[in-house]
């Protein structure tokens, strides 16, 4: 099953440093995971903001959730899932 989500990142500014930077450590580590084991095809920045577009293939509605959940940056998102299918002019 393919989901489109879009992710908001919001880090409270009043978040120590170094707390921000090892949760984006653990959060690149935790997403090429995922990338290696082709669960998250793809992330694409969005132009200008903190948020991105990623496409996961999973097999149902509970795992992406936790997938999701399990993202270190999770507490400090805003998560818009958009479940996809085949497109009948699709080749
Ligand atoms: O930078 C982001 O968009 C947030 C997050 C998603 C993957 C990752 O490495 O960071």
């Amino acid at each position: 099953m393919l989901f489109l989500v879009r992710m908001d990142v919001r880090i409270p500014h009043d978040l120590p440093l170094e707390q921000v930077n090892d949760i984006k450590a653990r959060e690149k580590a935790y997403s090429q995971e995922l990338q290696r084991d082709g669960r998250w095809q793809s992330i694409w920045r969005v132009v200008g903001e903190y948020a991105n577009y990623s496409v996961f293939d999973v097999a149902s509605n509970d795992e992406l959730h936790e997938l999701l959940q399990g993202l270190p940056l999770f507490p400090y998102m805003d998560i818009q899932v958009t479940p996809l299918a085949r497109h009948p002019s699709a080749i």
